[in-house]
């Protein structure tokens, strides 16, 4: 736990922000904890508590560009740094990485950006004699950064090494250097609506896109959002909004939603009128499911437990649709949680691959005959989506895919398989200003129980 000596009376504006965004960041990079974890529930930050949403926010979009560029900035930093950066004070790095974030992508003063940081490193007893390296490094970054960082591929230096080389396997080069670029940039901010949507789009300054999730820039912070104390809709990419619409028309049928939480598609499916059992085995994202529901007035059954355990509750005759939105490395959602490229590992994907399976083959004996399941991962890694489907399909004689029919997707013919899966990539939907672009990397299946 960071030590308690954030939200101190006399701070200057905005030294807050930095402070907690610097312990988060430490966090990720010397502790490996995730962005998830330090943000929410039981392990979050307690200095949260005392930012404005707005600081909250800024803070968010610190440490999000700082880990987006985090390769790049380490390149920079060797360049400023004759005998590198300080290994035995860690707050004088993050201090030097937070601050020349904010002057190459962030649209803070460089003045400003260069005198938090030196506040940051005289408030730490280690770092506290940096405190005159961190000022001239961070003012030569303003001067001589931009040119510096132009002559580097910084798309490369920006994901792992390992990843990078997978997705080349895996999409061939071109289409692993646009996913890079992609994830390089900050997100846009999609949303999932009730209803209506074109007038969300138009209230929130976005636009509605083919697949009918709503799309803006997200200035400042979600709750202050017009439609979002009224539970109008709720925060999901456009990728993840496709698989829970595999079903078709779930109104008045069981669906079971095996890893639920926090309950995006667990929300879509209430929309859509199913009676959703929601199961997840983490009672703390289950406790933000409940929120979410709350806030948008809908309603499912929440289960805490192991998903691959689970025999079905009161459900004795079988489940019309499960959902298995699985556990997974999750980097196709990199561009939103810049964390996961830096913390996941390689060796990270067999564990989870023997899970997805054990999922399968429990989803499948949940499953009515006639019933469908559809199984989804945020996942670029081809074992954890068309791998682990296949797979499946060739042991489990009573489970037959449907292919997915582009025309179920708004016709975008670029993602779907040619066996009828469907696979998003962040490349998809490019747009000129690059934030508006892009989709997270997802697989989905349909499959059906004879
Ligand atoms: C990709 S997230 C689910 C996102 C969610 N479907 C949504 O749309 O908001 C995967 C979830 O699986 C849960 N999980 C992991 N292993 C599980 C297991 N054995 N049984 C049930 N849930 C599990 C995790 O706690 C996590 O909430």
């Amino acid at each position: 736990m960071p030590p308690q000596r954030f939200a101190l009376p006399s701070e200057v504006p905005g030294l807050a922000a930095r402070r907690i965004a610097a312990d988060i960041l430490d966090g990720v990079l010397q502790k490996h904890r995730t962005l998830d974890d330090q943000l929410d529930g039981a392990g979050a930050h307690p200095g949260l508590k005392t930012l404005s949403d707005r600081d909250r926010a800024l803070m968010r979009r610190l440490v999000a560009t700082t880990l987006r560029r985090l390769g790049t900035l380490g390149h920079l930093l060797s360049r400023l740094l004759d005998r590198g950066v300080p290994t035995d004070a860690p707050r004088a790095q993050s201090a030097l990485l937070i601050g020349a974030a904010q002057i190459l992508w962030m649209d803070v003063p460089d003045h400003a950006a260069v005198d938090l940081s030196v506040r940051l490193v005289q408030s730490d007893r280690r770092a506290a004699k940096y405190a005159g390296l961190v000022n001239a490094v961070l003012r030569r970054c303003a001067r001589e950064g931009a040119p510096l960082i132009d002559e580097v591929k910084s798309e490369r230096l920006d994901i792992a090494p390992w990843l990078l080389q997978r997705w080349t396997a895996q999409y061939g080069e071109a289409v692993a250097r646009d996913i890079a670029t992609s994830i390089g940039h900050e997100p846009s901010f999609d949303i999932t609506v009730k209803s209506d949507a074109a007038q969300w789009a138009s209230r929130l300054h976005g636009e509605v896109l083919p697949t009918g999730s709503v799309r803006t820039l997200l200035q400042g912070s979600v709750t202050m959002l017009p439609g979002f104390t009224e539970g109008q809709w709720w925060v999901q990419d456009a990728a993840a909004a496709l698989p829970a619409r595999l079903f078709g028309d779930v109104a008045g049928k069981t669906i079971a939603d095996l890893c639920a939480a926090p309950g995006g598609k667990t929300a879509q499916l209430a929309q859509a009128g199913a009676q959703v059992v929601a199961v997840d085995r983490s009672s703390n994202r289950m406790a933000r499911l409940r929120d979410n529901l709350a806030r948008l007035a809908l309603n499912a059954e929440a289960v805490v437990t192991d998903a691959a355990e689970w025999q079905g509750g009161n459900n004795k005759e079988g489940f019309d649709g499960i959902l298995v939105d699985a556990p997974c490395t999750s980097t196709g959602t990199i561009r939103r949680h810049p964390d996961i490229g830096w913390l996941r590992q390689e060796g990270d994907i067999a564990a989870l691959t023997a899970l997805q399976k054990r999922l399968l083959q429990r989803a499948t004996a949940l499953l009515k005959p006639g019933g469908t399941l559809v199984y989804c991962t945020c996942s670029l890694e081809q074992e954890e989506g068309e791998q682990a489907v296949s797979a499946f399909l060739a042991t489990e004689s009573s489970m037959r895919r449907v292919p997915i029919d582009a025309g179920e997707v708004a016709g975008l013919t670029e993602i779907i398989t040619a066996d009828g899966g469907l696979r998003t990539l962040p490349c998809h939907l490019p747009r000129d200003e690059p934030r508006l672009g892009g989709l997270d990397g997802f697989y989905a299946a349909r499959l059906v129980k004879s």
